[in-house]
């Protein structure tokens, strides 16, 4: 099966991350995500990230850096999610498709359902809370 590679955006201001609803009708449906999607061939990680936060939430990228890869396989469906700290953009976060999205504190991303690929993203920000 063909490995999707997908630009994932933390996006964080103080201690709060950046969160979209996935439509229901789409692969993991109806969870929470961070914002990102698909990279193009002709696209590098960091231009693939860069055009999916402006065209979901209208913001532009200024400072972007490697957080964590996660290869998961979902079964029907494996993917390479190159998970990406944000935090330097222009603009105001805001849904452009109609999915709601918020922020939300780091101790409070438990609460929410992601697909599972997402567990360790959350675990990762959850711990670097406790360190400073
Ligand atoms: N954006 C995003 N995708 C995730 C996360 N976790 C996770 O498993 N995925 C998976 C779900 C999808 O199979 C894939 C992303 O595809 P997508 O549907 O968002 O891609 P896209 O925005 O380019 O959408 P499309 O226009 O091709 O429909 O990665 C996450 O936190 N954010
Ligand atoms: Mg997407």
């Amino acid at each position: 099966m063909k490995i999707v590679e997908v630009a994932v955006g933390v996006i964080k201001s103080a201690n709060k991350i950046y969160i979209s609803k996935r439509s229901d009708d789409l692969h993991q449906g109806g969870k929470w995500e961070f914002p990102g999607g698909k990279r193009e061939a002709n696209e590098t990680i960091e231009q693939a990230l860069a055009r999916e936060l402006s065209e979901e939430i209208g913001i532009q990228v200024t400072k972007q850096s490697p957080f964590m890869l996660i290869e998961h396989d979902y079964g029907d469906k494996k993917v390479r999610l190159d998970v990406r700290l944000v935090e330097g953009f222009e603009g105001e976060a805001s849904h452009q498709e109609g999915q709601q999205s918020q922020w939300v504190e780091i101790n409070e991303l438990q609460q929410f359902t992601f697909p599972d690929a997402n567990k360790v993203i959350i675990d990762k920000l959850v711990g670097s809370l406790t360190e400073d």
